[in-house]
């Protein structure tokens, strides 16, 4: 039996697309996830649990090709649960500036613009509050008054209020707003709010778990189904009689597109993919926020958290655009991993502040290093590489702005000493080379289909998210975004979903 639409990864917006499209009770819909459901399962449902499910069974995490002037190290996980990394993110949930949407607009996504998005941020169904009361750690709250006693940056009650009705800001601090439920600390994932009231209720909506969808069904320029492998390893063909519509994420949708015979064509070549439709802009653009850390030994800490890293700073440098340039996180544990390998002590006990790149300048790739689909593709995000040094120039700033809230009270009490980069590293290249070496990601790939104007013969899908030159098919997720929204960006992929759903509604 064919399906109306076929939607490829229960994620973050393939939750949405599937919730939306099934409200019409005569549209039929299957959703195809690789991973097992979320239902019933605290390792995921619990906000709190979120570090401990990195690199593990439920995260296909996906290293990185060689950075010489960056981490080599950086492991990005990708989570295989239905809500995708909703289901095992911060969700962390900041709306986009309205600039950041200008920039889309910029680059060809006409229709993208800030009160459009806003208005489908307006529709989304996740639980987004500021961090509540009972959960707001003291230190953190110190950390917040040294933060704006430091910087000048004003203290923000609700960060989204300012976007969606202020126009945004330039600097601020304040605790985040956060996508979950606080009389129970669980999440309000994608899955939790899109999927779970309607599974088993809508008998149109058919859900297919710990299935991989392996290769697009091409037919004479169409996209009319996708070749799955079910949990039994036997393979079946699902076929679309409307659309099939990818949300696979910035890195699985390009994957399956390559492997598909979607892309450059040169490229698939030589690795002996057989091209069924050139595209060379499938797996450019990578895009990712890249972060570095500082990291102090503390006593024990009040256990008061959502989940461990509950704030946020945001300072412009850069006069000439009204949005921040630096964001910090601020963790409430030691997060080691990669001062841990640079021969950095672990503390028992730490405090450690991230400086962020809110709109990098490196452009990255993915490509298929194999025609064999069990290989993960080659990540290359070329960190660090922009020739004006403006990427490695935000991390050293944001290095020195942190010790400088450091030595601000309240917060400064409740530091014993530098763990890393360590007292002695002062200088702007020593601060530049630790900064660069212990560089990790905020684990935001995206970009890798990216959409652009309908003549743009280097963008993969148009301002309508339909492929190029190809019909019937559609990507919807973070892989479409022309550029990074500043902040974390998964309520722009949440508002993508939303979007998307009417855009396939009004062309049906
Ligand atoms: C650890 C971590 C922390 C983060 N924290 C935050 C945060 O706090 N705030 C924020 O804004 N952003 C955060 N992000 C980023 C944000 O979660 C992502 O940008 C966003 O969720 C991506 O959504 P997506 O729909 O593009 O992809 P995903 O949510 O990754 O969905 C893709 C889905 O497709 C499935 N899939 C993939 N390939 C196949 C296939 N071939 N067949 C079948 N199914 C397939 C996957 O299993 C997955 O369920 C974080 C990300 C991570 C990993």
């Amino acid at each position: 039996m064919p399906y109306d639409y076929v939607i490829v990864g229960g994620g973050t917006a393939g939750s949405v697309v599937a919730n939306r499209l099934t409200e019409d009770p005569d549209t039929t819909v299957c959703l195809i996830e690789g991973g097992p459901s979320d239902v019933g399962d605290e390792r995921v449902l619990k906000l709190r649990n979120w570090l401990n499910v990195l690199g593990g069974e439920l995260d296909y995490d996906y290293p990185t090709v060689e950075q010489p002037y960056g981490n080599s190290h950086i492991r990005h996980a990708r989570a295989r649960v239905l809500g995708g990394c909703s289901s095992h993110n911060t969700l962390i949930s900041f709306r986009p500036f309205a600039e950041d949407l200008a920039d889309w607009e910029a680059a060809g996504a006409a229709g993208w613009d800030n009160a459009t998005v806003q208005a489908y941020c307006d529709r989304i169904k996740c639980n987004i509050v500021p961090v509540a009361r009972q959960d707001r750690n003291p230190v953190v709250k110190d950390w917040i008054e040294a933060s704006a006693a430091a910087t000048g940056a004003p203290v923000i009650d609700d960060f989204n209020a300012a976007t969606s009705h202020g126009g945004g800001f330039s600097d601020g601090v304040g605790f985040l707003p956060v996508a979950y439920d606080p009389y129970t600390g669980y999440r309000s994932s994608a899955s939790v709010a899109y999927l779970h009231p309607i599974l088993g209720v809508r008998e149109n909506l058919t859900l297919m778990t710990e299935t991989w969808a392996a290769k697009l069904l091409l037919e004479d320029g169409r996209a009319t189904g996708v070749e799955v492998v079910a949990p039994s390893g036997e393979r079946r063909t699902v076929r679309a009689d409307r659309e099939v519509v990818l949300c696979a994420g910035a890195v699985d949708t390009p994957r399956l597109l390559l492997h598909s015979g979607v892309g450059p064509a040169r490229d698939l070549r030589d690795v002996g993919v057989e091209v069924r439709h050139d595209l060379p802009g499938v797996g450019e653009n990578l895009l990712d926020h890249p972060e570095s850390i500082i990291m102090w030994e503390t006593d024990p800490l009040p256990d008061t958290t959502v989940m461990d890293s509950d704030g946020a700073l945001f300072v412009r440098r850069d006069t000439g655009d009204p949005r921040p340039d630096l964001m910090f996180h601020i963790y409430m544990v030691p997060f080691a991993e990669n001062t841990e390998r640079l021969g950095y002590p672990v503390p028992e006990h730490a405090i450690c502040m991230t400086p962020n790149i809110p709109r990098s300048r490196a452009r990255g790739k993915l490509w298929l290093t194999s025609a064999d689909p069990s290989v993960k593709p080659a990540l290359d995000f070329r960190y660090f590489t922009d020739r004006d040094d403006h990427d490695a120039r935000t991390i050293v700033d944001g290095l020195k702005i942190a010790r400088e809230i450091a030595a601000t009270e309240p917060f400064k009490s409740a530091l014993k000493r530098e763990i890393a980069p360590g007292p002695g590293v002062t200088t702007d290249a020593g601060l530049s080379e630790f900064g660069r070496r212990a560089a990790h990601t905020v684990y935001h790939p995206a970009g890798t289909c990216r959409m652009g104007a309908e003549d743009d013969e280097t963008a993969v899908v148009d301002p309508r998210l339909r492929v190029r030159g190809l019909s019937g098919l559609r990507v919807v997720d973070a892989s479409v975004f022309p550029t990074l929204p500043t902040p974390n960006p998964m309520v722009t992929v949440l508002a993508t979903g939303e979007r998307a759903a009417d855009l396939i509604r009004d062309d049906r």
